[in-house]
């Protein structure tokens, strides 16, 4: 069934992010979620704030029903594919940024070595001041 459903980059998804055309992607799918904002039991506020972009940290945290789930797909519109090299030029021209949901937030290795090296530091210099 997946198979029949149109294919859209997350560049062509960024612009459908207003209450008048809202989508959403989920699980690597596309939602059109303009004629559930007014119906949403979470409120329209909090999908305005996720539409353009991947929200699947989003839906998922909020620990939806399997009702939710199966409501879902009454607003399946496609599938996000890989966008092609012209559309990244495309959307950057424009400033468009195909929003991915945050993962991790991603702390370099630098930063989280920073304190237990600074502490070790610390104690060999005691060590050595008080030798
Ligand atoms: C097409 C997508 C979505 C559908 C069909 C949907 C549907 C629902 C439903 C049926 C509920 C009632 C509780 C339940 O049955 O789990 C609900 C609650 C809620 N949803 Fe969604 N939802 C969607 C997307 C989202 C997204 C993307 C967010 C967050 C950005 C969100 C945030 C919430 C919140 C905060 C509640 C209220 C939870 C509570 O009061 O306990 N929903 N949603």
């Amino acid at each position: 069934m997946e198979e029949h459903l149109k294919q859209y980059p997350l560049v062509e998804v960024a612009k459908h992010n207003s209450k008048k055309d809202a989508w959403i992607v989920i699980d690597g799918k596309i939602y059109d979620v303009t004629l559930f904002l007014d119906e949403h039991p979470g409120g329209e506020e909090v999908l305005l704030e996720v539409a353009g972009r991947d929200a699947t940290r989003e839906f998922e945290d909020v620990g939806h029903s399997d009702e939710a789930r199966e409501l879902r797909e009454k607003h399946l519109v496609g599938v996000v594919r890989k966008e092609t090299k012209e559309e990244l030029a495309q959307a950057e021209r424009e400033g468009v940024k195909p929003v991915h949901s945050p993962k991790q937030p991603q702390v370099p290795l630098w930063k989280k070595l920073l304190i237990p090296g600074v502490l070790v530091v610390m104690a060999f210099l005691i060590r050595k001041y008080l030798s």
